[in-house]
């Protein structure tokens, strides 16, 4: 049984905007799935539908094999945790501890737990110095981290992230980077997100999935879709500059393997000019 499966999946707005077309989409435990797409290619309408938020127009979604319900969509929102793109819509608390303490709250743990899972969070998300500031106050990055933290504390199996690093500084889009990629191994964790920054998918991803005017059109390992570039260049996407650099290096005659992300392009660079990695 999968975690999410979606079968032809179909949303029309208002009845003539074809949002998504006949979407398969299967997500695993402990995976890392990127959902790669121009704008409007139907990422956060896919979404949408993971937490019973929208519903089919046609086709299923399917959370753990069960269609959802009426009687099981507070379990799923337990389950599926999303952080939407626009972080403002997700934080109104007067204070940051207290935006974080609301999801848990509503899931009426008690107030040890609530208290436990807000100091894990402000930890884990380094914004332990944002507890007692007012959230509409704080700057977008902040904001998004606030809104990671408190979907985060109601501690999903799977957690969804649209566009994550959207608005975040360099030093927020590496953090990020290494606490996505940890969520797995240590909190057994699914995460599903969207970006345009495709560096991050190569850091992060361990599958991906291709949309197009609401179809998905390619899927696969990073070495599966990153080989098709002029795919992605009709697309509007790009390949990461780090595998985009060997490439062109390999047709220069240089001798080095291709690689996608930074650790194992490092490997390739010292083996390519003779040195030792330790
Ligand atoms: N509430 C809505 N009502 C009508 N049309 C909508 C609505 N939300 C999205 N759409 C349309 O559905 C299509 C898919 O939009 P969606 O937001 O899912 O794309 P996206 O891939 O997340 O885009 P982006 O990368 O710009 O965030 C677009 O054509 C969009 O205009």
């Amino acid at each position: 049984m999968h975690l999410i499966e979606t079968r032809n999946l179909t949303h029309t707005y208002n009845k003539n905007i074809d949002a998504l077309k006949n979407v398969n989409f299967i997500a695993g435990r402990k995976q890392r799935i990127a959902i790669i797409g121009a704008n409007g290619a139907g990422k956060s309408t896919l979404f949408k539908h993971f937490n019973g938020i929208l519903k089919p127009t046609s086709g299923e979604i399917l959370i753990r094999g069960e269609p959802i319900t009426k009687s099981n969509i507070k379990e799923i929102r337990k389950l599926v945790g999303i952080v939407f793109q626009n972080s403002d819509d997700q934080v109104f608390s007067p204070t940051v501890e207290q935006d974080i303490a609301f999801g848990p709250t509503n899931l009426g743990l008690d107030e040890h737990t609530i208290e436990h899972r807000v100091n894990e969070v402000l930890r884990i998300l380094d914004i332990e110095d944002l507890r007692n500031r007012p959230p509409h106050h704080l700057s977008g990055g902040e904001k998004k981290r606030v809104a990671i933290a408190g979907v985060l504390a109601m501690e999903p199996q799977i957690l969804i992230l649209d566009e994550p690093t959207a608005g975040l500084d360099p030093r927020g889009v590496a953090d990020l980077t290494q606490f996505v990629n940890r969520l797995p191994e240590e909190y057994g964790m699914t995460v599903i997100f969207s970006t345009h920054h495709i560096d991050i998918v190569s850091e992060i991803a361990d599958y991906i999935y291709v949309m197009d005017k609401g179809q998905i059109v390619a899927q696969g390992s990073m070495e599966e879709i990153f080989t098709q570039q002029e795919l992605l260049s009709d697309l509007r996407l790009d390949i990461p500059v780090l595998p985009k650099l060997i490439k062109n290096l390999q047709m220069h005659g240089i001798d080095i393997k291709m690689a996608y992300n930074y650790e194992s392009s490092e490997k390739s660079f010292l083996k390519a000019f003779g040195k030792k990695y330790d």
